[in-house]
């Protein structure tokens, strides 16, 4: 009895498993997992190809001018008149393109950027710093000949834009045309539709007038339009010479933070943007003309809404920038380092912990960290990005969630951008990358995200 009571049991467990209805069940699932797999993927491809291309072309780009209107004077209406640009408008853009060029010409040592899979080593010169100081001094200097500049370009904003964003379109256009008809790369890209290839860009690493495009777009043009506007904006936004502290404190966590990004220049050319993005629209209209007109957003917003910081006030939010801005930095150069040396270093005071990942596209041991923060999570800089945007848009309390646009933007950015890597690297590191997943579970807030 008792033996066949077991039996029983074993029968009743083993069941499920090997008889047919069973199997069926398990095949009916899969087939239904494939199918919903399948039709995500679909889903996918539809909102990436096919809505994003023209959704993000026809929203941003009028949007900047929209933006320039509303705060300089929430009255005035927008006039198409604008998008063309003025005369100044077009001799300041014209001056500042040519500054940027030249520096990109003056022999300087050059610096190698990782290697692409189809093998070209883009070039780029190494004088960011010099270019950064230089052009913050040039542009004060010249306030002792022309005293009116910073309220002039204050003034003239949604012209500069209407520039830019002409400007910007017509070089998307050109690499455009320069990527299908003369690539300059070996690479075999398949082609899209015409809309989708303006939006991503063809090339990853073209070079206009002997230099390269996304150097000059993404560090010297977009990082310093972005420094030279806020301080202008500072200037615009002083009255009787004196200036708001609130506003200064916004102003000056930005500075520290471009200044940042000039001394780490080469480290930029090992991100996502310069060896996954091809150079379209996203990204060379995006820093022609989105960081002008959106990262400096809450600056402008200032002149015309005075922030109610006290001195004190303004203390203390630079402080917290300043400490968000050095945790971002010692996150990105923790990584540096562990990459210059391969893992022999020491992080935190201890060698470094780390899994023995091999690329799975070019065979290569390509280290991954367990040390120092990139063992405690896996997009700790990105949570110390948002946490100095906060900072500097934070002078704006008070006035709405216009001053925030840009945080909001960036929580939108960053967390996509989480995504995008995870999906880079895992294709990258394959099952070494899901070893590291396990190993460090969150990406943003530890115990959380
Ligand atoms: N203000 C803005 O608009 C934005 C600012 N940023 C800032 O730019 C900086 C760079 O960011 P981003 O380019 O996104 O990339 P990250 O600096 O976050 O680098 C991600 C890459 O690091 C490598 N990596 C990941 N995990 C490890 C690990 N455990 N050990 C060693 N290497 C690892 C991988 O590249 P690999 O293995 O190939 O080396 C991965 O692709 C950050 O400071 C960020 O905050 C970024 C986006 C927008
Ligand atoms: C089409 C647009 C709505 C979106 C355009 C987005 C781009 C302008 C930005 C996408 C990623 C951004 C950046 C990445 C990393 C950076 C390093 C940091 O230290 C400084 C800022 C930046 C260069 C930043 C600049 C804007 C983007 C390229």
């Amino acid at each position: 009895m008792a033996r066949s009571r077991k039996q029983r049991a074993v029968s009743n467990t083993a069941a499920p498993t090997s008889s047919p209805s069973y199997i069926e069940k398990k095949k009916t699932l899969s087939i239904k997992e494939t199918e919903s797999q399948q039709s995500w993927s679909r889903t996918k491809a539809i909102f990436k190809y096919k809505l994003v291309p023209p959704i993000f072309v026809l929203i941003f780009t009028p949007a900047v001018q929209f933006l320039a209107c509303q705060a300089n004077n929430p009255a005035s209406s927008f006039e198409f008149e604008r998008t063309l640009g003025n005369a100044f408008s077009w001799k300041v853009v014209t001056i500042f393109f040519c500054w940027a060029l030249l520096f990109l010409y003056i022999p300087s040592r050059t610096f190698n950027g990782p290697p692409t899979e189809f093998g070209y080593v883009p070039v780029y010169v190494d004088n960011g710093m010099l270019y950064y100081i230089a052009s913050f001094i040039t542009y004060l200097v010249l306030h002792v000949i022309y005293p009116d500049l910073s309220l002039d370009i204050y003034n003239n904003m949604p012209y500069i834009l209407g520039s830019l964003n002409l400007f910007a379109l017509i070089l998307c256009i050109i690499l455009q045309y320069m990527g299908i008809n003369r690539p300059q790369t070996s690479e075999k890209l398949e082609r899209s539709s015409l809309m989708y290839e303006f939006y991503r860009g063809m090339e990853i690493h073209p070079r206009l007038l002997g230099v390269d495009v996304k150097q000059w777009t993404n560090c010297r043009v977009g990082m310093m339009s972005w420094q030279i506007l806020i301080i202008a904006f500072l200037i615009a936004g002083s009255r009787e010479g004196s200036i708001n502290p609130g506003h200064a404190a916004n102003v000056f966590i930005q500075t520290i933070y471009i200044a940042k990004f000039f001394w780490w220049e080469t480290g930029y050319f090992n991100t996502l943007d310069i060896i996954l993005d091809r150079a379209g629209y996203y990204i060379c209209w995006g820093c022609l003309v989105w960081v002008p007109c959106f990262y400096t957003y809450s600056s402008f917003y200032l002149v015309e809404h005075q922030s109610t910081f006290t001195s004190l006030g303004a203390i203390i939010i630079v402080l917290i920038g300043l400490i968000a801005i050095t945790t971002n930095y010692r996150i990105d150069y923790e990584k540096q380092i562990f990459r210059d040396t391969k893992g022999d270093c020491k992080i935190w005071g201890e060698p470094a912990k780390y899994i023995k990942a091999v690329n799975q596209i070019t065979k290569q041991p390509s280290n991954l960290s367990l040390s120092g923060f990139w063992g405690k999570g896996r997009h700790l800089n990105y949570t110390f990005e948002l946490m100095a945007a906060f900072a500097w848009c934070f002078p704006g309390y008070g006035h709405g969630f216009w001053p925030f646009l840009y945080f909001i933007f960036l929580l939108g950015l960053l967390v996509h951008r989480c995504y995008r890597d995870e999906e880079k690297c895992s294709k990258k590191y394959g099952r070494f990358w899901d070893e590291y997943c396990k190993k460090v579970p969150y990406r943003m807030i530890p115990y959380l995200y």
